[in-house]
């Protein structure tokens, strides 16, 4: 990697009985949004912690805009600005009493504060509310503030866990333009989590992490192409007399339930759907040919959807 921002080599973590980090090794580029991925104990928040300082690793490195975790904590903290999925956010004070507190805990010079908040708030677009108190705010907006505290201190790496949890669909897509213009605009490198797999197909890169091991890195559409074929779904008058058919009768096609629902791998739709409606004696009340998304790579990779691991 021509420039990374964050370097993690061989980094364990073990809890008294649990190796919830299994040596792990990855890069994030400067620059890039880095999605990171996993079902619930895969060991996501434990790599992050350490990553933020906020654990002590078992073995292994980390270094952070070139500080070694260990040896340059402080300097280390300097470089990161993290949003937690929860609202930490006092609510009683306004948008600009939030920020100051943070400019003070971060030690930005004193005559540098209120230009620093109003940059932050621009890029959030929150200036015109600033002397509002938090309370009377949206859940989008909250958000949106945070991003804006977490920015106060001009970090090269922003930590977003769950950003968009809890938020209406368009609040979400409303946010995910904020986090882009970030992106483009300030050049900051971005480590996300979600368990909304569509929102990580923002991502340039992506690692899904499954018991304490990174089992899959790279582009979402690289990831996607690996996986290749298309995904038939349909459904029938009967879903288990055409199980049967299509376990007598069809080849080429990894087949899979879920619901009314039953899902067709296959190499090439083209090639396999002709022949395979011919075949079907029960009648198809549904047919849907689509392509692999990130929730198929979620799923080929860890067996579980994305959405059965939070439970
Ligand atoms: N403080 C702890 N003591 C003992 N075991 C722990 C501790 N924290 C986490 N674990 C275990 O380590 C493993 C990884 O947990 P971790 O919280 O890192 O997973 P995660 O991928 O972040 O999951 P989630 O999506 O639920 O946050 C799990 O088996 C968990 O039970």
């Amino acid at each position: 990697m021509s420039n990374p921002i964050i370097s993690v080599k061989d980094l364990t973590k073990t809890y008294k009985q649990t190796e919830a980090v299994k040596a792990i090794n990855f890069e994030v580029e400067e620059g890039e949004i880095f999605g990171f991925l996993g079902p619930n104990g895969a060991g996501k928040s434990t790599t992050i912690n350490m990553i933020c300082t906020m654990l002590k690793p078992t073995s292994g490195s980390i270094t952070i805009n070139g500080y070694d975790v260990k040896k340059d904590k402080d300097k280390v903290r300097a470089s990161i600005g993290i949003i937690f999925q929860e609202n930490t956010l006092d609510e009683k004070l306004t948008a600009n009493e939030n920020l100051m507190l943070h400019c003070r805990f971060y030690k930005v010079p004193k005559d540098k504060r209120q230009e620093r908040i109003r940059e932050v708030l621009e890029i959030v677009d929150l200036v015109e509310v600033s002397k509002q108190r938090v309370e009377t705010f949206s859940g989008g907006m909250k958000r949106r503030l945070e991003i804006a505290r977490g920015l106060l201190h001009y970090p090269k790496v922003l930590f977003l866990d769950e950003p968009t949890v809890g938020l209406d669909p368009q609040t979400r897509s409303h946010l995910w333009e904020y986090i882009l213009k970030l992106k483009k605009k300030e050049g900051i490198t971005m480590f996300l989590t979600t368990h909304y797999l569509d929102e990580a197909e923002i991502s340039d890169r992506v690692a899904i992490m499954d018991q304490g091991d990174i089992i899959a890195i790279d582009s979402p559409t690289a990831l996607k192409d690996q996986l290749g074929g298309d995904m038939i779904e349909l459904s029938t008058e009967d879903n288990d007399q055409a199980l049967r058919e299509i376990d007598e009768k069809v080849s080429g096609a990894e087949v899979s339930v879920e619901g009314d629902t039953i899902h067709l791998k296959v190499e090439s739709s083209d090639a396999f759907i002709s022949s395979f409606i011919k075949t079907l004696e029960i009648p198809i009340t549904r047919l849907n040919i689509r392509k692999p998304t990130l929730n198929d790579v979620f799923l080929a990779f860890t067996g579980r959807k994305i959405g059965d691991a939070k439970e």
